[in-house]
This record gives C-alpha cells, structure tokens and sequence, in this order.
C-alpha cells in the first residue's frame, strides 16, 4: 500500500505529462519554462537541481520556492528529486529518490503522507519500492537520454511490460528520451505517463511541446 493520502487513480492522473526540471536543462529563465509547461497541460512537476554547474544552497532553495509557488497557482504537485531536506523544508507535495538513495522505507517515515516517488529498473527493485510504501515508481531509461551522464542502460519499453506481465500494479512512470513520437509507444507498453526533461525544456515552443506529449498520452491511454 503506498503511504500517501493520493488515490492510485489519481497518481496516474498525475504521472500523465511529468516535467523534470533544473536550471541547468534550461534555456531561459526555469520558472518561464515551469509556467509555459502548465499552460500547455503539464500535470506535475520534479525539481531536479543535479549535474555540473546545479545550483546549491540559498539559491537553490530560491528557485525551488519559486517554482514551488507556481505550480500552487496551477494546481499542479510539485516534487523534489533526492534533496530529502529541502522537501521538508519548503513542504513540497512529494519526494522522488533513487535505489541508492536512503531506503525508500525511512524517506517514507521524514515526509509522512506525501507522495513517494522511487526510480525502478528491475521488477525486484519494483517490488521493493511497493513494500517501503512508494506511490509511484519511474522506469526507464526507456530510450538513449541526454539529460543525465550516468544512465543505467537503456531498456526500451520491455521493462515496463515485464514489470506489468510480473503484476506490478503500482502507477508507472517512463523516463529517458522520451518525446511526442515515442510517449504512445510507453503508454502501450503499461506506463501510466511519461517524464521528460530536453523534450519540454528545449523546445522551441514549451507549451506547445507540453500540451501535444499529454494529447499523444491521453489518446494512448484512451482518453
Ligand atoms: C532518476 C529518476 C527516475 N525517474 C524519475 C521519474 F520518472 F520522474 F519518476 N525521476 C528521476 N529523477
């Protein structure tokens, strides 16, 4: 059972168009990005602060405040990647950890009912993170990824149906090279939505690329 107050009916809801964002994926401002993605339909929202040139300290917490506040305005769950502290600190929505992260199980215990978010790669560590009471879990990389240096190999879709065939019923989310010409093929294959980074945040048009991933999910899904 996860430990969260969120329906498993409404996490799918939730994992549908799932922005991961940091400063340093982006080309202009991250709280522009942020607010383009939720116009154009972006359901929630990672803050990911990681990798060469992240911000840390006072300025990170700025910016996580900053796109805290507009996904509030939106409605919309804002999540943070690994940063345990933080997230207690500014009372985000939710939590996303690693495997190598501290176990899922004492993250669970520091931010009680919020939602738990855990990266899965195998069906083992699948069920694991069921056990320790995760809400979500994020497989992938699905395709060759860009956005993170030291990626587990890439799995195609065939993880994320094994995971399903073996009955795993949690709400799964793909990760890794994900785009509107993929993201019907990951939904087809058991995920409930997609997560991407470079697909929104580079594109030419933030809304636009936001609103045709979750209409490319939504169609797949079956509305
Ligand atoms: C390493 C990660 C794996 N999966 C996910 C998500 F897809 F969002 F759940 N986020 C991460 N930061």
């Amino acid at each position: 059972m996860s430990g969260s107050s969120i329906s498993p009916e409404q996490m799918r809801r939730y994992l549908r168009m799932y922005l991961v964002i940091g400063s340093v994926n982006c080309r202009e401002k991250p709280l522009r990005v942020v607010e383009e993605a939720l116009s154009g339909g972006a359901t929630m929202i990672q803050f990911r602060e990681k990798g060469p040139g992240a911000l840390t300290g006072e300025a990170k917490l700025a910016l996580a405040l900053e796109l805290q506040a507009a996904c509030r305005r939106a409605g919309v769950p804002f999540i943070v990647n690994d940063d345990v502290e933080l997230a207690a600190r500014i009372g985000a929505d939710g939590l996303h950890v690693g495997q190598d992260d501290e176990s899922a199980g004492a993250v669970r215990a520091r931010i009680g009912n919020r939602i738990l978010g855990v990266s899965a790669h195998t069906v083992k560590e699948a069920r694991t993170a069921l056990v320790h009471g995760a809400d979500y879990i994020g497989v992938g990389p699905v395709y060759p990824t860009i956005s993170k240096d030291d990626a587990r190999p890439v799995q195609g879709t065939g993880m994320i149906q094994d995971m399903r065939a073996q009955g795993i019923q949690l709400p799964i989310v793909g990760i890794g090279g994900i785009n509107a010409e993929r993201a019907a093929e990951v939904v087809r294959a058991g995920a409930d939505g997609v997560a991407v980074i470079s697909a929104v945040t580079q594109a030419a048009n933030v809304r636009e690329a936001a609103r045709n991933l979750l209409e490319q999910v939504a169609r797949a899904a079956g509305r």
